[in-house]
């Protein structure tokens, strides 16, 4: 596959128009999306115009005027639609870390009696660690680990909740969402789903699939700005009896009465906590915007071609790099990973020669593939650049062996 040819698939591209919509910088090919969305260009105007219009000059007024207090509502509404959830089951508040704990409680309410959380050891931490401290706060509970391959074997009479994510945040390998939710529901089980690395990436059906509760954030392939809140979701038929701790007066049925004792809210609003970080719901509702432009089919469409001529293209030029990622684009999201004992050194050589990917360690090259601004000719360019630091040896120099702190 020439670089030409590359360019030819993109003048086809049904998604093209919206790159423009992006602040991209010149002569970097971003490949980290997976873990911080490129900045929407109207994203920057907005939260400008929130803060100058609606704070400097609407001031307090602007938590009715400006329909601040009903942002958490409006933008799971409009996310909603993006993962398969109707409307009033979503809400966009917290992180989620916090709203994995929220979901749990509920689902441990609903199972009394059960005592075990299953939970993935290849799971993001943060998941896991939130799990620890549910089960800590609300049990005893005991918390089983599992993988995919010893999920069947570990479902039985005592597990109350399973917690996985749908797609790993290391090796991008997913989980088939319909089947595992079947066979966690058929053992009396509830299922929570973390969407973190799905939502924006790829076609969610959390109805369709029956699914109890999802969470998932905002800031990677929704493009909503570094530490844009999580969203949260419950399944209508939950919405009646689900209860979490974290009973903050957002949650509560009727904030603006004061009573001095906790009353939920009607459906999803009770997943709320406290006072929203307002600005920061700017720029995620600037990006749905551009979410209103795409067809999600298209970007799961795109999303394949592109990890898989990465994938072509890679394991051409740089056989010293394994596969990580599953093969079968059906079992996979919407980043590649590659494993090489120097990861950490190839990586910083390739983002100084501006392919922006990211290493987990212990040995994990991690590049995802944002189809709203990830281009074929991107994907030949990455590709290139990986053989060149192959070939020069350039990841050799001393400096890429210092660790950084963060990412
Ligand atoms: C699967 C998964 N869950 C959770 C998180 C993070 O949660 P939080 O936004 O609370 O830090 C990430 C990435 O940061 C993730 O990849
Ligand atoms: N959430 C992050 C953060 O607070 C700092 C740095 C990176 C992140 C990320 O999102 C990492 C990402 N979840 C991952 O899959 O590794």
């Amino acid at each position: 596959m020439s670089r030409e040819e590359c360019a030819e698939l993109d003048a086809a591209d049904p998604l093209a128009a919206l790159r423009a919509e992006f602040e991209l910088p010149g002569g970097v090919v971003y490949l980290a999306g997976n873990s911080l969305g490129a900045l929407p260009k109207a994203a920057a105007e907005r939260v400008g115009e929130m803060v100058r219009e609606e704070w400097g000059r609407g001031l307090v007024g602007s938590w009715n005027a400006a329909g601040w207090f009903d942002l958490p509502r409006a933008a799971g509404d409009r996310i909603a639609p993006l993962i398969g959830a109707a409307p009033g089951e979503v809400v966009v508040g917290d992180s989620t870390s916090v709203n994995v704990f929220k979901v749990v409680a509920a689902a441990l309410g609903l199972r009394p009696g059960r005592r075990v959380i299953l939970s993935d050891l290849d799971n993001f931490p943060t998941d896991r660690y939130m799990i620890e401290g549910a089960a800590g706060a609300l049990g005893p509970y005991e918390i089983r680990d599992v993988t995919a391959a010893t999920l069947a074997g570990a479902l039985d009479a005592d597990v109350a909740a399973v917690v996985l994510s749908e797609v790993d945040y290391r090796t991008g390998a997913r989980y088939d969402m319909a089947e595992t939710t079947r066979l966690v529901q058929d053992a009396g089980a509830i299922m929570i789903w973390d969407l973190c690395h799905s939502a924006g990436a790829l076609p969610v059906e959390l109805n369709a699939c029956g699914v109890d509760f999802a969470v998932g954030c905002t800031y990677k392939y929704l493009n909503g700005g570094p530490g844009s809140p999580a969203f949260v979701f419950a399944a209508s038929r939950h919405l009646a009896e689900a209860r979490q701790p974290l009973s903050g007066w957002h949650g509560h049925a009727a904030p603006f009465a004061f009573e001095p004792s906790y009353r939920p809210a009607e459906g999803a609003t009770r997943f709320l906590v406290g006072t929203p970080p307002v600005l920061s719901y700017g720029g995620l509702m600037a990006s749905l915007d551009l979410w209103e432009k795409a067809d999600i089919a298209d970007v799961r469409a795109k999303s394949v071609s592109l990890t898989s001529l990465f994938i072509r293209l890679v394991e051409e030029r740089c056989p010293e790099l394994e596969l990580v990622s599953p093969r079968d684009p059906e079992r996979r999201g919407s980043q590649v990973a590659f494993r090489h004992a120097e990861g950490y050194a190839i990586v910083r050589a390739a983002i100084d020669r501006g392919v922006v990917g990211d290493f987990r360690a212990p040995d994990i090259l991690r590049f995802g593939f944002a189809p709203l601004y990830v281009s074929h000719t991107d994907v030949w360019d990455a590709a290139d650049v990986l053989a060149d630091v192959f070939e020069t040896g350039a990841w050799r120099d001393p400096a890429y062996a210092r660790r950084l702190a963060v990412t």
